[in-house]
């Protein structure tokens, strides 16, 4: 009996609709199937496969682009730094042109604390003289009598006032350095926080009329302690973690009924992760449903629905140990309809596990006749995944053929390349979930030991890379769930995507700009002072309504603000489009955690995979496989980075009717 009869019962023609012509074509030996060009990059065409066009977006801010986008860019520049959505004033192109190097150059020696706005006006009063911007900006209390006399010449968005500096000493801007500079910001009197007039004034959940009045346009640079404006976080991190194992997450993906959780389930019961009398429990409980090949399922299968349909429904997780790491196992659901979930697990992952079902029928029908073997393999590359594992599994199923295993990996070697994954970071593991073969212990099997000598799953998996974590950046961690705590304030739990965390920091909460503090921090369920880059960790927050927070929002540095917008240019890959992408195409972004209505309000240009160079500007339409520039924009502000500034917040991925239709790199925050 399958375990997934309801999934199967289902209509594929209905299910599947849409998938047809991108999904579920093979990638034969030598040649792929002429449907199969409309979406995997061929390079015999002179196209460009996945991985060279993410290749291609590490640098995408040294690309060249047309004239109008660096215009553009000047304005992102000035708009990013600011964290919002500072409208640059209306200038001739000598005026525009003196004002950005002036602001770089201020820049250069200010450095963040200053923010954007304040820049410009100062600029222009002092009609782009250096020193005496600089003169003025350093020195607190000349600024404030300035600003008190003058009138607003300049029209903003934001209402907040600019960030204030009064106990700077005044330094002769000839003799500023570097370092100088540095501690005179330090010595800034930051602005307090404005307390919210109500609770939900600017909360997520309760867009303001106006915008710009949702105080994400706040300017405002938020008191924190001494100790968290002066932290060395990759000190910390050194001190904390230097005499434990690093930890990676990793996730399980595949299509429907492939095996994952059953995988994952005997894998954590070998290692000693589940005890015999819970084993025990799930064996007599699922034998009573009929239903005992799914005893392993059910570690990670907990849900009453999920046992009951026999399908993952959520992302379940759990973690083992090996000799020298801890990893945190991520079981995504296989069936397209839980997609959505399957992308907020992979968001957090920095490794993954592609299962595929050996038995005759099944590989094909995950790999190629519209499974999810595919689409999973693309999304969690899109998501930056570049590590994976890939088990064939069930080969008890096929007599532990040595040709099957080859058959597989065959194919998916030739499209795994062409989804972007780099040979020497794919490795193939035979194995039965089910019997538990080459889980833990070398290959059993007589028939399988014939032939087969590589590493069991559990060598795999601890030969892992541990990506490099972003601990010295600002703090930015994605929200992926919001539960109540059991003390006073209430609970978000998510990754850190950069930065350090510590217990009674400040924050700043989404696009409301909110402020909140840190009461607690757990991770495993044990309660830490500290979390770095890296972590999956559950905070308690005080001082902030829980009305205010949504999952998919972002928490971060109160003096390093990420940037709030509702419009942003990325560069995009088009995978499956029923109808070609045309101005005004609704969409569901994708960004992180976040799922939001959002729109292409924007076709900047085709651009070619290979070089990046603009093919066409202001294209009429983009129809599969084509690479673009483009701008989506949403109803709500969010919080978003560029790819090149935090590529952890820059990746986002468009999806229509339940289809994954483009993945992207934010290239510009408007
Ligand atoms: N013969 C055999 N059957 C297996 C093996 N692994 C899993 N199965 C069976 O395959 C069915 C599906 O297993 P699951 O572990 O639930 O599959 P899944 O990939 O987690 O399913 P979703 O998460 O819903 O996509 C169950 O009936 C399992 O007993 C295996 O190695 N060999």
């Amino acid at each position: 009996m399958s375990r997934h009869r309801i999934v199967r019962g289902m209509d594929y023609n209905d299910e599947y609709d849409g998938y047809d012509d991108v999904y579920g074509h093979s990638v034969d030996d030598d040649c792929v199937s002429p449907t199969d060009q409309q979406w995997l990059y061929d390079r015999a065409r002179g196209q460009q496969s996945m991985s060279a066009f993410i290749k291609k977006n590490k640098n995408i801010e040294e690309e060249a682009e047309d004239d109008d986008e660096d215009d553009d860019d000047e304005a992102y520049q000035k708009a990013r730094r600011d964290s919002e959505n500072f409208q640059m004033p209306e200038l001739d192109d000598i005026a525009q042109a003196k004002l950005s190097s002036c602001v770089d150059e201020v820049r250069s020696v200010v450095g963040d604390a200053v923010s954007e706005r304040r820049i410009v006006e100062t600029s222009m009063r002092f009609d782009y003289d250096i020193q005496k911007i600089l003169d003025d900006i350093l020195n607190e209390e000349t600024n404030k009598k300035e600003k008190e006399k003058r009138p607003q010449k300049l029209k903003l968005n934001a209402t907040t006032p600019a960030t204030k500096s009064s106990t700077t000493p005044k330094p002769t801007p000839t003799k500023i350095t570097l370092s100088a500079v540095k501690d005179a910001r330090r010595g800034f009197d930051i602005a307090s926080p404005k307390a919210p007039s109500s609770p939900n004034v600017s909360g997520r959940n309760t867009p303001v009329e106006g915008g710009d009045e949702a105080g994400r346009g706040s300017t405002t640079i938020f008191k924190v302690s001494k100790d968290q404006a002066q932290r060395n976080a990759q000190q910390l991190y050194e001190q904390e973690r230097a005499t434990q194992k690093s930890h990676i997450h990793m996730i399980v993906i595949g299509h429907v009924d492939a095996g994952k959780s059953t995988l994952m389930g005997h894998l954590l019961y070998d290692t000693g992760n589940v005890s015999q009398r819970v084993m025990h429990k799930h064996e007599q409980e699922s034998k009573k449903l009929g239903k005992q090949s799914f005893m392993y399922a059910w570690v990670l299968d907990e849900t009453g629905e999920e046992r009951a349909r026999g399908i993952t429904m959520d992302v379940g997780q759990s973690r083992i140990e090996t000799k020298t790491k801890i990893v945190t196992l991520l079981d995504a659901p296989g069936h397209k309809d839980f997609i959505p979930n399957m992308i907020s697990g992979a968001t957090q992952a920095d490794v993954a596990l592609l299962v595929v079902d050996a038995t005759r029928g099944e590989f094909e029908s995950g790999f190629e006749l519209g499974g999810q073997t595919r689409e999973h393999a693309i999304l969690v590359r899109s998501l930056g995944v570049n590590q994976l594992g890939v088990v064939i599994n069930k080969l008890d199923t096929v007599g532990w053929s040595k040709e099957r295993f080859q058959e597989i990996v065959h194919k998916l070697k030739s499209f795994l390349k062409q989804a972007g994954f780099k040979e020497s970071d794919v490795s193939f593991t035979p194995c039965s979930g089910l019997t538990g073969e080459n889980l833990t212990k070398a290959a059993q099997e007589p028939a399988l030991k014939a032939w087969y000598e590589g590493p069991n799953l559990l060598e795999v998996i601890e030969h892992f890379k541990v990506p490099e974590r972003a601990i010295d950046r600002p703090l930015r961690m994605s929200v992926s769930d919001i539960y109540k705590g059991t003390g006073s304030g209430f609970c978000i739990s998510g990754r850190i995507e950069t930065g350090a965390l510590c217990v009674n920091d400040k924050v700043l909460v989404g696009a409301s700009r909110e402020q909140a503090q840190v009461k607690s921090l757990s991770m495993d369920e044990l309660t830490q002072t500290s979390v770095f880059a890296g972590d999956q960790v559950s905070v308690t927050l005080a001082g902030i309504d829980v009305n205010n927070i949504t999952v998919g929002c972002i928490i971060c540095d109160p003096q390093m603000p990420i940037p709030v917008t509702t419009r942003f240019q990325c560069r995009i890959i088009v995978f499956n489009v029923k109808v070609p992408i045309t101005m005004g195409y609704p969409v569901l972004l994708h960004h992180q955690s976040l799922i939001e209505p959002a729109v292409v309000c924007k076709l900047t240009a085709s651009i070619h995979k290979s070089t990046g160079e603009v093919v066409k500007k202001k294209p009429r339409c983009l129809g599969q496989n084509s690479c673009a520039l483009v701008e989506v924009e949403t109803s709500r502000p969010i919080c978003i980075e560029r790819y090149s500034d935090f590529k952890e917040l820059g990746r986002i991925m468009l999806r229509v009717a339940g289809v994954t239709i483009a993945a992207g790199m934010v290239t510009k925050i408007r």
